[in-house]
């Protein structure tokens, strides 16, 4: 039976548990005091002992960080579930994976950190040219290109029912690949392309679960340390957990770790990337106790009224703060007009959409070629040290915009290899590399602006380089390669800023999955006609997530919720009932 509680109340710390809360509930609020009480009255955190407490984002670890303030100290690692697997299974026990001749199967030396998977086009031409066999290369015409990467960074990895690991394309991509005509790839030929990237220390966000469960699985005693190490473990958001992950903290709980999950079915929005949200609803652990939280503290009784509507099942969400606040209202009408109506309102409003295309729509339609710039020039430049030596620059410096200084030295880091004598550079020159080039492309920043890639590539960087004894990480532009002298020449640093910050989860026109765990006094959410049967006809319990990505997207209003619709027939007012409707 589950007990009733509220984002105040205080639980007994040696137990496992489970929180079911709807959003707004106080779930972040709830397990920042959880971990306050645990480190005041815990005997389990010896001196090397600490509590893990897992975010589904790196906002949301920032944010829990800020929240716990200066008790965090030492005991209590934040991070993400990659963050956490990476630090501390796949970094300190990588080297006990092995291929089939007994060779590690990582370039340990190499190693340093998990990224984005970028596929590198030289990479690629190895790969097919062993596996798939040469006539294989018109995979790689120019008009195919890009889907074909699009389709290799889509393979996710899925647990099996007999324990082992494979990869899945993602079933949007289908599509793509039978339009390029991908040939079936094995699983083998997947894990040779995978493992030339392991081979050069490279390690994929996607592979970072991989390879930690193999190790767990390989080697059981592992987990005893780690259990060691983490008496508790929390996780926020515990609805998009994927099977991978459950059985990792399943293993822990089995061991001598606390666990607690906390989450909310109606807000699983990752099945795309193979969450299961079943695996919160029955999540159970030997004399787990259950715990749900009615109140929503976040938004207005108008709010909360209209998303309890969508929201059918037994969770009855009362509005906390007891203010009926305004109407939710409906934009009938085009995207742009909602935006200017909206931004006229609260010029801070924060504007969702479900797809990344009309996000773009929103935010850049003037310059909107500049979506895809990066992609375009690692298509282009088949110099992937270049491409990787541009990028790593010009985002390091954005990250200290940002004040995002430890990750922005973590990019710079990876420029510095070798020395001009061939000796590799040790970690405490890179870092200090990275600061001296950090510090000197910052205080150029506004000059820069204006350079074309060309300058800013074969100039700026390579000046700043000499100062240092080291290989130059990247060959000249030249005339040679003739697409990318074009390209470098006609987009300059701005554009690629530009580009950047398209990708970027900060700014207030955003995904509805990049908004996630976040909060805003206005909300404009912009459906596209695609979308309207999930506003009309809610199914918040079905396989798909359709109708749980607008519940997210919604649930973020604290004090007024605007909806922009491009058109509303007659017979589709029930929903609405209660909302203002307004013709822009
Ligand atoms: N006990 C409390 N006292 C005051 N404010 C609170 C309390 N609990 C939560 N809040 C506030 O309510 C809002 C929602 O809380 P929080 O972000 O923790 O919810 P959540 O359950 O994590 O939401 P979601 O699942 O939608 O992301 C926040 O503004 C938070 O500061």
């Amino acid at each position: 039976m589950e007990e009733k509680i509220d984002s105040n109340t205080t639980i007994h710390i040696e137990q496992h548990f489970k929180i079911i809360a709807g959003p707004g509930a106080g779930k972040t609020h709830w397990l920042t005091n959880h971990v306050k009480n645990v480190l005041q009255n815990s005997t389990r955190l010896g001196r090397t002992a600490k509590i893990a407490c897992i975010t589904y984002t790196n906002v949301a670890s920032e944010e829990i960080r800020l929240r716990l303030g200066e008790t965090v100290g030492e005991k209590v690692e934040i991070g993400t579930i990659h963050n956490f697997l990476y630090k501390y299974i796949v970094k300190p026990y990588g080297f006990l994976l092995k291929d089939e001749e007994g060779i590690n199967l990582i370039n340990l030396e190499k190693m340093d950190g998990h990224d984005e998977h970028i596929p590198n086009i030289s990479i690629i031409k190895k790969w097919i040219d062993s596996e798939l066999g040469r006539r294989r290369f018109y995979l790689l015409n120019d008009d195919r290109i890009e889907r074909f990467l699009q389709c290799l960074k889509n393979f996710d990895w899925i647990l099996e029912q007999d324990d082992c690991l494979n990869f899945q394309l993602r079933s949007e991509y289908k599509k793509t690949a039978s339009n390029i005509r991908l040939p079936k790839l094995t699983q083998k030929q997947l894990l040779t392309y995978k493992k030339y990237y392991w081979n050069k220390g490279q390690i994929h966000h996607e592979d970072v679960l991989y390879l930690a469960y193999r190790i767990l699985k390989e080697k059981p005693s592992v987990i005893k340390f780690l259990s060691y190490k983490f008496p508790y473990l929390f996780i926020d958001e515990f609805q998009d957990t994927n099977p991978i992950q459950t059985s990792i903290v399943r293993r822990l709980a089995a061991e001598k770790t606390i666990v607690g999950v906390i989450g909310d079915s109606t807000q699983s929005i990752y099945k795309f990337q193979g969450a299961k949200r079943e695996d919160f609803e029955v999540f159970e652990l030997n004399e787990l106790k259950e715990y749900y939280m009615p109140d929503n503290r976040r938004s207005t009784n108008n709010i909360v009224k209209f998303l309890q509507n969508i929201r059918d099942d037994e969770l009855v969400q009362k509005a906390k703060k007891n203010r009926e606040g305004a109407k939710v209202t409906v934009l009938v009408g085009d995207q742009s007009k909602a935006l200017q109506y909206v931004s006229k309102i609260d010029h801070k409003a924060c504007v969702l959409a479900r797809n990344n295309e009309t996000v773009r729509q929103l935010k850049y339609s003037s310059t909107q070629e500049l979506g895809d710039l990066w992609v375009r020039s690692r298509v282009i430049d088949s110099n992937f040290q270049r491409q990787m030596f541009i990028y790593y620059a010009v985002f390091a410096v954005e990250l200290i915009e940002q004040k995002k200084y430890e990750e922005a030295l973590s990019l710079m880091k990876k420029i510095f290899n070798y020395h001009a004598n061939g000796s590799k550079i040790t970690q405490k020159k890179k870092r200090s590399f990275a600061i001296q080039t950090i510090e000197r492309l910052y205080s150029l920043r506004n000059q820069n602006y204006k350079k074309t890639l060309y300058e800013y590539h074969n100039v700026t960087l390579e000046e700043i380089l000499e100062r240092f004894d080291v290989e130059s990480p990247s060959a000249k532009i030249t005339k040679r390669g003739k697409k990318f002298f074009e390209f470098a020449n006609q987009y300059t640093y701005q554009h690629m800023v530009q580009s950047l910050r398209l990708q970027e989860d900060e700014s207030l026109i955003r995904t509805i999955h990049k908004a996630k765990g976040c909060e805003f006094n206005t909300v404009l959410v912009v459906l596209e006609k695609k979308n309207l049967r999930y506003l009309f006809e809610p199914k918040i319990d079905s396989i798909d997530d359709d109708t749980r990505i607008l519940y997210v997207g919604f649930s973020r209003a604290k004090e007024k919720l605007y909806i922009n619709i491009p058109y509303l027939a007659d017979d589709k007012h029930s929903i609405l009932s209660e909302c203002e409707i307004i013709d822009i």
